[in-house]
C-alpha cells in the first residue's frame, strides 16, 4: 500500500527558488522516492497567477507522487496540516534600505507566519526558512509560534545548507580529493558573510583535511572569505541571487532530517546552550539527524581562532535579535 501524502507548504512560489525547488520535491528528491507529497504554494496576491503557471507546468510533469496542489495567499490556508513548511518568500531588500529596515519589513512577515504554522500546521511541522535574514527570520517564525504553542520549538530552522556545501566544494578543489569523500564539515552561525566554515574535524577517507592543506593563510585568507561571500559574487556574475543551489540545499536539509544524515550537517538551530550560544539563537551548529530527530554534535574543542571566529558571528545574531525584540513583545 502507498504511503499517506505528506503536506508541504512553499512560500514565495513564484519565486526563482520555487521555479527550482517545486520540481524536485514533487518528483521525490526531498521526501523519498515512495513518499507522495500535497504542494501548498503561498505567495503574495499579485503573483497568484505566476504561481498558477508553475501549477501548469508541475502538472505537465505528471510526476507520479505528486498527490495534490492548491495555491493561496493566505498563509492560514497554506499552512493547514502542513507536514513541512518551506518559508522561501521574503522581502528582498529595496534601494536605501538599511539592514535594520530589512529586518522590520521581514519581521512582519514572519510573526504572522509562525503564527499561521503553530495554529494550523501538524504539532510535529518541520519549519525551513531559507528567506533572508534567514536566521532571524527563523528566530522571529519561532518566537510567534511559541506564543501559540501547539508546535515543537526546536523544529524552526534557518538553512545554512548552502553554505555547508559551498565550504565542502572548495575544499574538495584545495585538497584534490572528491567532494564525496569529505566527512565533519561544519560552518557555525549566521548565513551572512560573518559565518565561520570549520574544516578543522574535517576528514577525507580516513586523513585529516586540515593536515592535507596545512595553510593557514589560505584558510584565512581565501576560503573564509569565498564561502562567506560566495552569495554575494554569485549576485555579481549572474545578476540574481542563487537559485538552483538554494533549492538543492532546502532538499537537502529536508531529506537529512526527515530520512537521516551518515555525516555531519551544518543545521541553523535553536540553540540549546551548547557550545556556550544563548538558548533560543538560531545558529549553524554541526548536527546528526537519525530517525526523524536532529542532534546538535557535542564535545568539539573549539580553540582559540575559532572562538574568536563564532563571537563575531554570534554578535552579528545578537545584534539582529536585538534590532527585533520589540517587535516580539
Ligand atoms: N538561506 C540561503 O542560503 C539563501 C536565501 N536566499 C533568500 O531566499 C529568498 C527568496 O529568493 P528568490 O526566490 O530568489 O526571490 P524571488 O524574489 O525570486 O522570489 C520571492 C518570492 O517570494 C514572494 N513573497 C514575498 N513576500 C512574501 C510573503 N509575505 N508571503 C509569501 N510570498 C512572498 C514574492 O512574491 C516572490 O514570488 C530571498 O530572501 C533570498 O535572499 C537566497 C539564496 C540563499
Ligand atoms: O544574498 C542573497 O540573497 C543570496 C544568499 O543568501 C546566498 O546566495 O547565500
Amino acid at each position: 500500500m502507498s504511503k499517506a501524502p505528506m503536506r508541504v507548504a512553499v512560500t514565495g512560489a513564484a519565486g526563482q527558488i520555487g521555479y527550482s525547488l517545486l520540481f524536485r520535491i514533487a518528483s521525490g528528491e526531498m521526501l523519498g522516492k515512495d513518499q507522495p507529497v500535497i504542494l501548498q504554494l503561498l505567495d503574495l496576491p499579485q503573483a497568484q497567477k505566476a504561481v498558477k503557471g508553475v501549477m501548469m507546468e508541475l502538472e505537465d510533469c505528471a510526476f507520479p507522487l505528486l498527490a495534490g496542489m492548491i495555491a493561496t495567499d493566505d498563509p492560514n490556508v497554506a499552512f493547514k496540516d502542513a507536514d513541512v513548511c518551506l518559508l522561501v518568500g521574503a522581502r528582498p531588500r529595496g534601494p536605501g534600505m538599511e539592514r535594520a529596515d530589512l529586518l522590520t519589513a521581514n519581521g512582519a512577515i514572519f510573526t504572522v507566519q509562525g503564527k499561521a504554522i503553530a495554529e494550523n500546521a501538524k504539532e510535529d511541522v518541520r519549519v525551513l526558512v531559507v528567506g533572508n535574514p534567514c536566521n532571524t527570520n527563523a528566530y522571529i517564525a519561532r518566537a510567534a509560534a511559541i506564543k501559540v504553542g501547539r508546535t515543537n520549538p526546536n523544529n524552526y530552522h534557518g538553512m545554512l545548507r548552502l553554505d555547508h556545501n559551498r565550504a565542502l566544494s572548495q575544499l574538495a578543489a584545495k585538497s584534490g580529493r572528491e567532494v564525496s569523500s569529505l566527512k565533519k564539515m561544519v560552518v557555525w552561525g549566521n548565513h551572512s558573510p560573518s559565518m565561520y566554515a570549520d574544516y578543522r574535524f574535517c576528514e577525507s577517507n580516513g586523513d585529516s583535511v586540515k593536515a592535507l592543506i596545512n595553510d593557514h593563510a589560505w584558510n584565512n585568507d581565501v576560503f573564509l572569505p569565498t564561502v562567506g561571500k560566495r552569495g554575494a559574487a554569485i549576485i555579481e556574475a549572474r545578476g540574481l541571487s542563487s537559485a538552483a543551489s538554494a533549492a538543492n540545499a532546502a532538499i537537502d536539509h529536508v531529506h537529512d532530517w526527515v530520512l537521516g544524515s551518515n555525516d555531519w550537517v551544518t543545521m541553523g538551530v535553536p540553540s540549546d546552550g551548547s557550545y556556550g550560544i544563548p538558548e533560543g539563537v538560531v545558529f549553524g551548529f554541526p548536527c546528526e539527524c537519525k530517525g526523524g530527530q536532529f542532534k546538535i554534535i557535542q564535545g568539539l574543542e573549539i580553540d582559540e581562532y575559532s572562538k574568536g571566529k563564532i563571537a563575531i558571528t554570534l554578535k552579528e545574531l545578537e545584534d539582529e535579535r536585538a534590532a527585533v525584540a520589540d517587535m516580539l513583545k
